[in-house]
């Protein structure tokens, strides 16, 4: 559906986007990934036309997204970073004022905003003004107002950014819903929960560059980083560790006060070797916690630094 070949964007002396490609497919929700700075923004707006690359090329459905402008921006529904909002105009009139914006009048216009407005769950604050309204409001709405000329592909550029929980739970249950509908979603984030919830593939960037692209499955695998597995007993000793080492899958065990810590490939099928192995040995499980590598391992492992610093 997207392809992004090979895309570079300057400003000046920063090389903002420095030689990014992947690929998104029709009914994906593609995650981009990355700490501030790392050039996501930039990627998203040469993708929404709205900027022109340094070089490199965007395709939509095989066709030069800048050689069809128009079209693109009409299967395309962009929910930008900086929230795009008249504060003292209410809900419906912002909703109203960009669907005209799409060519929407009349009945449709009226329509699709009713439509929107249940997506989004605003119906019943559509008349007041935005300036009234919390950041998450706002969030909805600009997601909204990005929905109202039914695209297929929807951007989304941080859209959880300085929001309250309960709000952003909203809208990643939205993003989901809107999926489920056929959308597809490109959603950029430097929160690894939000991409690890949502997303079926993502990209990993940092300073311009994509580090690393895959499912999650793939990506986790690829740092080739264990699941540690803390097994809290009502007794432990040696005998106990070096039994639990026995355990197919089980790379290592070492014992951390009342607890073993044992790395191994795959916790689901470890977890009833390892109660059988502490049952044989007479002794008790009094918890255990299970710690599968996760996006922020794998970010960590490639680039030496957390994700938020
Ligand atoms: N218009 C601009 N002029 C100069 N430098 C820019 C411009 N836009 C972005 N940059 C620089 O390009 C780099 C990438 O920025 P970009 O906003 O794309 O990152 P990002 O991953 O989206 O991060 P953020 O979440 O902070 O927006 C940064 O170093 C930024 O300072």
């Amino acid at each position: 559906m997207l392809k992004v070949e090979n895309l570079y964007k300057n400003f000046g002396k920063v090389n903002a986007v420095d030689g990014v490609s992947f690929e998104v497919k029709k009914g994906d929700v593609f995650g981009l990934l990355g700490p501030n700075g790392a050039g996501k923004s930039t990627t998203i707006s040469m993708i929404s036309t709205l900027l022109a690359p340094s070089s490199g090329e965007i395709l939509y459905d095989g066709k030069s997204i800048f050689d069809n402008q128009k079209s693109v921006r009409q299967r395309l529904g962009v929910v930008p970073q900086e929230i795009a909002l008249y504060p003292t105009l209410s809900g419906y009139e912002n909703l109203r004022f960009w669907g005209s914006i799409y060519g929407l009048k009349g009945s449709e216009l009226k329509n699709r905003i009713e439509e929107v407005s249940d997506i989004i769950e605003l119906n019943g604050r559509l008349k007041d003004r935005v300036d009234k309204y919390s950041g998450g409001m706002k969030r909805r709405l600009n997601i909204g107002a990005a929905l109202l000329h039914m695209p297929e592909m929807l951007i989304m550029d941080e859209p959880t950014v300085g929001i309250d929980p309960q709000s952003r739970n909203h809208i990643l249950d939205t993003v989901l819903k809107l999926n489920n509908q056929g959308i597809t979603i490109i959603y950029t984030s430097h929160y690894m929960e939000e991409v690890e919830y949502l997303c079926n593939k993502v990209c990993i960037m940092d300073e311009g560059k994509i580090i690393a692209s895959g499912s999650q499955d793939e990506l986790v695998e690829m740092i080739r980083e264990k699941t540690q597995i803390n097994v809290r007993l009502n007794r432990v000793d040696g005998l106990i560790s070096e039994k639990l080492k026995e355990i197919k899958g089980v790379s290592d065990a070492r014992i951390s006060d009342d607890t073993v810590v044992l790395h191994g490939d795959n916790a689901d099928t470890l977890l009833a070797d390892i109660a059988l192995k502490v049952s044989e040995n007479g002794m008790f499980i009094k918890s255990i916690d299970v710690k599968k590598p996760n996006l922020e391992a794998v970010f960590l492992h490639l680039t030496g630094k957390a994700l938020r610093d």
